[in-house]
């Protein structure tokens, strides 16, 4: 894994938005997986910026998002798909028809998008991840092989996420459909980023810890090409 620390936010989302930058200039046809949170909005911010004063094109990107909640209508604003247009795809010129966000509530939802995604070669994932080290929405104990499927969220995530539902965890889906840690481990190459100071025990967890699946994140271990973007109050509690 190669890690890499900064002074903050800012130039953390500019370090991640480089590595995007350098994959989309040099193979304009590919295919990226994407993530919703917090994380990557610094980073989304900057494709839009470049996009617009530098003219850098998605028109042939393909797009896969990692995960979307059960239960919550496409165009709700809660949604990831409705987030996903709003913090990135309205901004850049990516077609629409390019855009995959998965959606569903049944085995044969999570079939089809597992079949979406063998029809192409992910050549960049992007991660964010939780505070219990969740990936995606792979919760600790699920096991590394799975692939795309209905999880469970845990109480931890419902209540990371009710800064989205009005601070009400009782409006916060109590499921959803997420990659699994399989389909993800097949992506070229992984760049994850983290930042402040509530992530600092998965990031640990997930660089230094045991490969374990108390840690989803930290099957990463096993993958050949990672980066790991982080500020230094998620790089805090690392030893090294
Ligand atoms: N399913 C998403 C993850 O894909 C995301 O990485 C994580 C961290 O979110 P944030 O970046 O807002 O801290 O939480 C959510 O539960």
């Amino acid at each position: 894994m190669k890690v890499i620390i900064c002074e903050n936010y800012d130039e953390l989302s500019l370090k991640a938005f480089e590595v995007i930058k350098e994959l989309v200039t040099s193979k304009p046809d590919c295919v990226l997986g994407l993530a919703t949170g917090s994380s990557p909005v610094g980073l989304y911010k900057n494709m839009i910026k470049d996009h617009k004063e530098n003219g850098t094109s998605y028109k042939d990107v393909k797009s896969y998002n990692l995960d979307e909640y059960v239960g919550i209508d496409r165009n709700d604003p809660q949604s990831y798909y409705t987030f996903m247009k709003e913090n990135l795809f309205d901004g850049i010129d990516i077609d629409p028809a390019n855009t995959h966000v998965p959606y569903g509530s049944t085995a044969e939802d999570c079939a089809a998008y597992e079949k979406e995604l063998e029809k192409v070669s992910v050549d960049l994932q992007l991660l964010g991840i939780g505070q219990n080290g969740h990936i995606g929405f792979n919760e600790p104990g699920t096991p590394f092989d799975i692939l795309t499927h209905i999880v469970d969220l845990t109480e931890n995530t419902r209540q990371a996420n009710a800064r989205f539902f009005d601070d009400d965890i009782n409006k916060v889906p109590t499921q959803a459909i997420s990659m699994g840690i399989g389909t993800i481990m097949k992506a070229k190459k992984v760049l994850l980023v983290a930042n402040g100071e509530n992530k600092a025990d998965a990031v640990k967890a997930m660089i230094e810890g045991p490969v374990d699946t108390a840690c989803a994140a930290s099957a990463l271990q096993n993958h050949p090409d990672v980066t790991v973007v982080i500020d230094k109050a998620a790089a805090s509690k690392l030893s090294k």
